[in-house]
């Protein structure tokens, strides 16, 4: 069937990207947009999974909300398999994600320019996270109505007596005092923002649709899984011309077509993105081969240079009767906070997580000086590195740059589970504990994502070789020593539970290690994914692995774009989705400077 209406964009994917694109695109009447989503719209009104911060992670497996991928077992991680929730709904992973609010820094996308992008530098975005973002400073008056008593301007406090020292804690190792990470930098340990709302409603993707929705030059239409790109006949000067999008809708095959000098924008995530593109016929040839797909564009770029910041944790039992969030999986316990957040939508379930933090190499390997930690780093990683990893590597080692952010939630985790796909949350030991993370901020192991089918329904292989570069093991392992003497050190140390010895008291399967050595086994052991895939259609010249372009075009082709945390040409420091925001931001005013 091919539906009669002609656009002037086809967008693949209502998720992050996607979503807001196209409400920015519909500011201009002229333009007619079609958004092309396999999953459906949960409004917050109607679906607490969404709309209930405190309630993420309940939506993960679950088909309505989640495609639930799963990562092929791990070489360096004792061969366990990773799960990979990503949102399957309007809005995307935004409708799932734990909603924390940072930005990267500066030097992050400087390095984009360096790489061969012009106009993706942090002064060219930052105009574009602004945009995307409404800060709402907490008030005490706020904090009373959201059951945080007392919250301080500096988001300081409110999350129980754990919680409330990470700030503290920051102050008493000597880190340098924090700033806002939004300015392009940031080291220390804070309370970071949230993307909730004044109501403690999550505030996500659909935050830009909802009010336009009723425009009529913007249809959405959900339940529709994209099959393929459609190309027309032939090749011309510059490239193959895609003509529509063909994709199943309730058991029916659709095509819909682009008008005269309309563009497909692919906005499916990292890990569907290059999906799409290679059963469209743009990718590499052995792999499109390999399941009889004709080739259309040979682009061998297409689902490499996969990059994800992986997570170490170390986690100790508190003291008893310190509080913490493990509480709220007593069903009796968790029956009072829904009452409470129902009533004022306040809460623990109005929160996430916020404490966090950057620390620099130097602020990990605290043995090493200054040059022995060119040294290490050299000793390491000896052989001559690609331009990306070239570049993060400088960042490594300058002290003003974060190689690792910090994490610390009241809770135990326990990645020992091997008959289920790694995560880190929960754990089903008697007692309560707190957990710090290291997670890497740009990550030097390089993994790939590929069909394994000519049919869209099954799932892409996904193999993030997480720490199959040195870098990354060196990285965590310093991390975890260090987390040693945090835990030594009060605010923290006064909250954990002591043996016979005065030790602090490990979870059951953790031991804390002495050496880098045994740091390092630690990490095999237990490091799991911070959810934050990128890479997968890299913004990079053709010839050293790119998809797309500086204008996000895909090489090869007149009209198609990709627009979502695939593009990223090399990780970021921190959370990821203000820049996918400030992507899109960035592509509808390049978009429409060109209609
Ligand atoms: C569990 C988890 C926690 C996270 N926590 C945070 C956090 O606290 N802070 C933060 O900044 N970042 C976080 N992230 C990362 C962040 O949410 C993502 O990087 C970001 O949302 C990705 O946006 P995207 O537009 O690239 O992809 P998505 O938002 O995933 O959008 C892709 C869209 O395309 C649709 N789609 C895919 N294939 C097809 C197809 N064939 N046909 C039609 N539609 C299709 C999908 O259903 C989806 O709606 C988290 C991620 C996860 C998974």
């Amino acid at each position: 069937m091919s539906s009669p209406q002609k656009y002037d964009f086809i967008i693949i994917g209502g998720g992050t990207a996607g979503l807001p694109l196209s409400a920015l695109l519909s500011a201009s009447p002229h333009l007619s947009i079609l958004v092309l989503e396999a999953g459906a719209h949960h409004p917050t009104s109607t679906d607490p999974l969404v709309d209930i911060p405190g309630l993420y992670g309940h939506s993960f497996g679950r088909p309505t909300h989640d495609w639930s991928f799963t990562t092929v077992p791990q070489q360096h991680l004792h061969n366990t398999t990773h799960r990979w929730p990503r949102g399957k709904m309007l809005g995307g992973t935004s409708g799932i994600n734990l909603m924390m609010h940072s930005q990267c820094s500066a030097r992050d996308l400087d390095n984009w320019v360096a790489l061969g992008n012009p106009g993706w530098s942090y002064a060219e975005l930052l105009p574009y996270f602004q945009r995307s973002e409404r800060y709402s400073a907490p008030s005490e008056a706020l904090g009373e109505k959201l059951g945080y008593v007392p919250v301080d301007a500096g988001l300081r406090g409110g999350e129980g007596p754990v919680r409330g020292m990470w700030p503290v804690l920051g102050e008493a190792m000597g880190y340098p005092s924090p700033k806002d990470c939004r300015g392009g930098t940031s080291l220390g340990l804070f309370n970071q923002p949230l993307g909730v709302d004044e109501q403690g409603r999550r505030s996500y993707a659909t935050r830009y649709w909802e009010p336009v929705r009723e425009r009529g030059n913007l249809e959405v239409r959900t339940g529709s899984l994209v099959e393929r790109v459609v190309f027309g006949e032939g090749k011309g000067a510059k490239g193959v011309a895609a003509t529509g999008v063909q994709y199943v809708c309730e058991g029916e095959r659709v095509t819909v077509e682009l008008g005269e000098g309309g563009e497909v924008i692919v906005c499916a995530g990292a890990v569907q993105s290059p999906q799409i593109l290679e059963l469209s016929g743009l990718g590499n040839k052995e792999v499109l081969e390999r399941y009889g797909i004709e080739m259309v564009v040979a682009l061998p770029g297409v689902g490499e240079n996969l990059r994800d910041h992986i997570v170490a944790p170390f986690s100790w039992e508190v003291k008893e009767g310190v509080p913490t969030s493990e509480a709220a999986a007593k069903p009796e316990v968790f029956a009072q906070l829904m009452e409470l957040y129902q009533k004022t939508q306040g809460g623990p379930l109005a929160n996430t997580v916020t404490t966090t933090g950057f620390l620099p190499y130097h602020g990990l390997a605290t043995t090493l000086s200054t040059t022995d930690t060119e040294e290490h780093i050299k000793d390491i990683c000896p052989t001559l590195m690609s331009p990306p990893d070239a570049l993060a590597k400088l960042q490594l080692i300058d002290k003003s740059e974060a190689a690792v952010q910090v994490l610390f939630v009241s809770k135990g985790v326990d990645t020992a589970r091997m008959d289920t796909p790694r995560t880190g949350w929960g754990h089903s030991f008697p007692g309560a504990y707190g957990t710090i993370l290291a997670a890497t901020t740009r990550t030097f192991s390089r993994g790939s994502i590929h069909i394994k089918s000519a049919d869209p329904t099954e799932h892409p292989e996904i193999d993030p070789a997480y720490l199959s570069h040195p870098l990354d093991i060196d990285v965590l392992a310093q991390a975890i020593l260090h987390f040693q003497d945090m835990a030594r050190t009060d605010p923290l140390s006064g909250f954990l539970k002591k043996d016979a010895d005065g030790a602090n008291v490990p979870i059951p399967g953790m031991t804390a290690p002495k050496t880098l050595a045994e740091a390092k086994q630690h990490v095999h052991k237990h490091a799991f994914t911070e959810y934050h895939p990128i890479g997968t259609c890299s913004m990079l010249p053709k010839e050293s692995g790119g998809v797309v372009d500086s204008n996000l075009k895909v090489y090869g082709t007149t009209n198609v774009r990709v627009c979502d945390a695939s593009i990223f040409p090399m990780h970021v420091q921190g959370n990821i989705q203000s820049l996918v925001y400030a992507v899109a931001e960035k592509t509808a005013d390049l978009l429409l400077a060109k209609k």
